[in-house]
């Protein structure tokens, strides 16, 4: 029998008397889970993570500072928050608030632990953000499921997210995911004054990899720009996004037009690399030929706005197309370019 718990089910049949129905329900993929008990009295932390141990990764904080670190660091999957916290430091509602306000550790479900029976505490913990309360003493089975019911919410809503914002074929962020990205990202620039860039690439002459190898071939293809261009883009804040088709956009912030020229001719230069080992004509051991790629780059001009911004990028990649391919280009700038008016 697979781990997990039973559930009784009374399913009523038509022309049978009403049968119980034993279901398994397997929770082993929440197994990996990693649960932060924050408790400062020593007898409940020691039964709260006995009755847990069985069924997740439990790491203990006896305070909310300590907690407030551990959150930040190891971002768990779920907290169980005292709301009675020793009473010279920060309490669980307020930690519960802090926690909440944050974009780091705002998704983590928090699961209060409250022997108080007044409406007010409940309607507290519900206040400060938290997303269950269970009250002491503590029942097992009803700890047990809470928690499993926030986890399972949990993965549903990455779910959903990754399914909203990565593009299944490359699992590169998709355009929806980039529009946003460079609202935020312009916004944020234009607050302080920073540079930023933007990469549009597009792979040169797909319709003739799809032509020739098909479009299995073809789709593979754009895996391996994906993987390749993720590969080129180092830093952490850079974002490879499949703008549509065989297109795809780069968007680096705090990167200046030296450092974005730079990351195009090491992309141009991957590619070509790549080439020269596969026989003219040919394809590599997996199967897959050589590709080249054009690219448009462009530096965000002081008050420049989104839509400048991309058209800028898109005039240099189709300079790029009409040099020859395999190259890049620089977005042009006139003195009296529509960008510099903030269009
Ligand atoms: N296999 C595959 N092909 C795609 C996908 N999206 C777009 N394409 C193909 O990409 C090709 C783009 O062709 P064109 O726009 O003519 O451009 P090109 O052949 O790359 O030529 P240049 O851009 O001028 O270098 C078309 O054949 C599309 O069908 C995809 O998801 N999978």
């Amino acid at each position: 029998m697979s781990p997990g718990i039973f559930i009784t089910q009374i399913i009523a049949r038509p022309g049978t008397t009403q049968q119980m129905e034993r279901l398994t329900v397997d929770h082993s993929h929440l197994r990996d889970s990693r649960i932060l008990l924050v408790e400062d009295a020593v007898p409940t932390q020691l039964l709260v993570q006995l009755l847990l141990e069985d069924h997740f990764h439990v790491a203990t904080a006896d305070s909310a500072e300590q907690a407030q670190i551990q959150s930040l660091e190891e971002t768990p999957d779920l907290i169980l928050l005292d709301i009675n916290l020793a009473e010279d430091g920060m309490s669980g509602l307020e930690l519960c608030k802090d926690l909440k306000s944050r974009a780091a550790t705002r998704h983590i479900p928090i699961i209060f632990l409250t022997s108080a029976e007044c409406d007010d505490t409940e309607e507290a913990c519900w206040n400060a953000g938290g997303q269950d309360f269970i009250r002491k003493p503590i029942n097992e089975t009803t700890l047990l499921n809470r928690i499993r019911n926030q986890l399972i919410l949990k993965r549903q809503a990455e779910n959903l997210t990754r399914m909203a914002y990565v593009d299944p074929l490359t699992c590169s962020f998709n355009r929806r995911y980039f529009e946003e990205q460079l609202n935020a990202q312009v916004a944020h620039n234009a607050r302080h004054h920073r540079s930023m860039s933007l990469l549009m690439l597009d792979i040169d002459n797909f319709k003739r990899v799809n032509d020739t190898y098909g479009h299995t071939t073809g789709d593979e293809c754009l895996e391996l720009v994906a993987s390749a261009l993720r590969e080129e883009v180092g830093r952490p804040m850079d974002q490879v996004c499949r703008y549509g088709g065989e297109e795809f956009a780069i968007l680096l912030p705090e990167t200046d037009l030296t450092g974005a020229t730079w990351i195009a001719g090491k992309i141009n230069k991957r590619f070509r690399d790549r080439l020269a080992e596969i026989p003219s004509g040919g394809v590599d051991e997996e199967g897959l030929p050589g590709l080249t790629v054009s690219i448009g780059v462009a530096c965000r001009l002081p008050s420049e706005g989104v839509k400048s911004l991309i058209c800028r990028a898109d005039q240099a990649l189709y300079q790029a197309k009409q040099s020859g391919r395999d190259c890049f280009c620089v977005a042009e700038v006139y003195p009296d370019h529509p960008a510099l008016m903030g269009v």
